[in-house]
């Protein structure tokens, strides 16, 4: 992130809780210089606190991001700090959900360079996947821009249409949230099993980190590497018949999961 023009003409951030954080954390150990970030957040934690952006001073001249990271229902009261930069070559990025893009021309005005995205708190270890779509105003090298400051806390992936980011949210967005119950989960059942909670939430910790890094890093279908942990009438064909019914198996909660929080993103737009 170093000699960047994010590096050279800052890089401003609105709302600095834990995705803003999650996000400058990486930044921050990929080399993006601390007195290149200014930060605005009204309750800014220790954390924050602790680094050397420029903390709820004066809005830098001429960021090359503002980067917009307060919940959607704050965004009303929160965006209009920022109308200065507004239509200028900042270009305007929001992590809100729900939130659209028309949602921001509105306040912003329509010659602003705005891109929608959604992270996921993964970044903080760089670890992250953000899906991006821009407005009519961003051009290839605004998009190129988001990419470099979001890849460099994990991947993007490129939107083809706006109305997917709803969807996206309740998956890639939310979804870290499902794989930490996930872990919980599995650690209350070895529990229940009898093992002591901490050798249980060690198991189950490494478990689906292991278990998530061989499907990443081998791209191998998922269907194929449970297939390789499944012998014929073994144990895990046991756990499987459970973890894989129909009516009440995974895939259907999964199904309701992701439709319930793509509902949320979609009420979260129309609401504020
Ligand atoms: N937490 C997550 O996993 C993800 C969150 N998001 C989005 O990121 C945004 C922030 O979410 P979180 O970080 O989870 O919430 P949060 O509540 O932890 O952070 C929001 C921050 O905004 C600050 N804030 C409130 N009013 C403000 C104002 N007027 N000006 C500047 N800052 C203000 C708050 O003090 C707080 O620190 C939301 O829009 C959410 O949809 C997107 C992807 C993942
Ligand atoms: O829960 C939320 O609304 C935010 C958006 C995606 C993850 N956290």
């Amino acid at each position: 992130m170093q000699d960047t023009d994010i590096a050279r003409r800052g890089l401003l951030l609105l709302g600095c809780g834990r995705m803003g954080s999650a996000m400058l954390e990486g930044w921050l150990s990929r080399g993006l210089p601390a007195e290149a970030v200014w930060a605005l957040d009204p309750h800014p934690s220790d954390w924050l606190q602790a680094q050397d952006v420029h903390l709820d001073g004066d809005l830098p001249v001429d960021p090359a991001i503002a980067l917009v990271a307060v919940k959607p229902q704050m965004m009303r009261d929160a965006l209009p700090t920022l109308t200065t930069l507004a239509g200028g070559r900042t270009l305007f990025v929001s992590v809100a959900a729900g939130i659209s893009i028309a949602t921001f021309e509105a306040l912003l005005g329509r010659q602003t360079p705005i891109v929608r995205a959604m992270p996921n708190t993964p970044a903080a270890i760089g670890r992250g996947i953000t899906a991006l779509v821009g407005n009519d105003q961003t051009t290839e090298m605004h998009m190129q821009q988001a990419e470099l400051l979001l890849s460099a806390v994990g991947e993007t992936v490129r939107l083809d249409t706006e109305d997917q980011m709803d969807a996206v949210t309740g998956t890639s967005g939310s979804g870290p949230a499902y794989v930490f119950h996930m872990i919980e989960a599995l650690a209350a059942a070895a529990e229940a099993e009898g093992l002591p909670s901490e050798l249980a939430l060690r198991l189950a910790r490494a478990t689906v980190a292991g278990a998530g890094a061989l499907a990443q890093e081998t791209g191998t279908d998922p269907a194929e590497l449970r297939r390789n942990v499944t012998s014929p009438n073994g144990t895990t064909q046991a756990g499987l018949d459970v973890l894989m019914d129909e009516e009440t198996g995974l895939r259907r909660l999964m199904h309701d999961t992701v439709a319930a929080a793509a509902r949320r993103s979609r009420e979260l737009g129309r609401d504020g």
